[in-house]
C-alpha cells in the first residue's frame, strides 16, 4: 500500500474517532464496501477518497448506523456501531450527500429542529441554535427563509444542523459538491475554525482532490470497497514520485489515477449518479 499511515498534526497512536474492521455490505450481487479496514484519529481531518462507486457512502451510512454491519466491525469513539447504535449517533454529527434543509423554514428553524431531534435540552436549545449559526457565518441571514439562500449558505446551514448537537465527530459526504470556489472556500474555512476552537474529529469525502490535499491531514484513497492508499497527501505524493522515480512531485490527483487506474475510465465523472448529485446540489434551494 503506497504511503505510510503516519499523519501530520495528529499524533500517530492518538485515540480512534472510528474503526473499522474487514467490513462489508453488498447491495445484492454488488459488493459496496469489501473488507474495508480503517482508523480516523481523534482530532484529524480524514478523507475518504474515490471514484463514483468506491463505496465511500455506504462506508459512511454503516459509520453512522444508517445501515446495518452485516460483517465486520465499526466503532466510534469505542462503541460498536451494530450494537450500540444510539451511543453512537449522539457522537456524531451528519451532512449527507441529499438536501436535508427544508427551503420553507427559516434558517433559525431548520437548525432549531435538528436540536430537537439530537435532544439538545431546552433550556439550551436557543443559545445553541444561534451558536451554530454563528460559527457557520450564517447569523445576519438567520431569519431568513432558506429558499433565498445560496448554495453556498444551503450548504453551510446543513453544517449548523449538523454541529448544533456539538458533536465529537462530524461526516460530511461530499461537503462541497456543486459549489463554487469561493463557497467552496467558505465551507471549509467555518469546518476548521469549529474544528480549532472544539477539538473535533472531522472524516470527509469528496472528488475535490485540491481541497483533500489543502485540508486533509490523512487520506484513504478507496477502490472497489476498500482502502488502496493511506497516508498524508505529501506522503502519498512522494510515494508516487519515488515508484516513478521522478523529481517532480505528482499531484494528489496523479495519486488517484495511479491506484483506481483505469477504473476511473469507465466510472468516473459522467455517470448518472455522479450528475444527479451534482444537479442535486445546484437545485438545493427553491
Ligand atoms: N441503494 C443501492 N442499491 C443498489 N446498489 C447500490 C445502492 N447504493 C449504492 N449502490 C452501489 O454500491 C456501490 C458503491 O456505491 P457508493 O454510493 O457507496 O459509492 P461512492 O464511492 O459513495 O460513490 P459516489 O462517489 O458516486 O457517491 C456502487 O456500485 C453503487 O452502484
Amino acid at each position: 500500500m503506497p504511503g505510510s499511515p503516519a499523519g501530520e498534526g495528529v499524533e500517530e497512536g492518538a485515540a480512534e474517532a472510528v474503526t473499522c474492521t474487514r467490513l462489508a455490505y453488498a447491495f445484492g450481487d454488488t459488493k459496496a464496501v469489501d473488507g474495508l479496514d480503517l482508523a480516523v484519529r481523534e482530532g484529524e481531518v480524514f478523507g475518504l477518497l474515490g471514484p463514483n462507486g468506491a463505496g465511500k457512502t455506504t462506508a459512511i451510512r454503516c459509520i453512522t448506523t444508517l445501515l446495518p454491519v452485516p460483517a465486520g466491525m465499526v466503532h466510534v469513539f469505542g462503541h460498536d456501531a451494530a450494537k450500540e447504535r444510539m451511543a453512537v449517533r449522539r457522537l456524531l454529527g451528519y451532512v449527507p450527500q441529499q438536501l436535508s434543509a427544508d427551503s420553507g423554514l427559516t434558517g433559525r428553524e431548520n437548525v432549531a429542529l435538528f436540536a430537537r431531534v439530537f435532544d439538545v435540552s431546552r433550556r439550551e436549545r436557543a443559545a445553541r441554535v444561534t451558536q451554530a449559526l454563528t460559527a457557520v457565518g450564517l447569523a445576519d441571514a438567520a431569519d431568513r427563509l432558506a429558499g433565498t439562500y445560496s448554495g453556498g449558505m444551503v450548504r453551510r446551514l446543513e453544517l449548523a444542523q449538523a454541529l448544533v448537537s456539538a458533536p465529537r465527530l462530524l461526516i460530511l459526504d461530499e461537503p462541497t459538491i456543486g459549489l463554487d470556489p469561493i463557497a467552496r472556500t467558505g465551507v471549509w474555512e467555518h469546518i476548521n475554525t469549529v474544528r480549532a476552537a472544539t477539538g473535533m474529529t472531522v472524516l470527509v469525502t469528496t472528488h475535490y482532490m485540491d481541497e483533500a490535499d489543502q485540508y486533509c491531514q490523512r487520506v484513504g484513497l478507496m477502490h472497489h470497497g476498500r482502502i488502496r492508499a493511506l497516508g498524508t497527501p505529501a506522503e502519498l505524493r512522494r510515494g508516487l514520485a519515488e515508484r516513478q522515480g521522478t523529481d517532480a512531485l505528482p499531484t494528489l490527483e496523479d495519486v488517484f489515477r495511479d491506484v483506481a487506474g483505469s477504473g476511473l475510465d469507465d466510472t468516473s465523472g459522467g455517470g448518472f449518479r455522479d450528475v444527479r448529485s451534482t444537479r442535486r446540489t445546484a437545485h438545493r434551494v427553491g
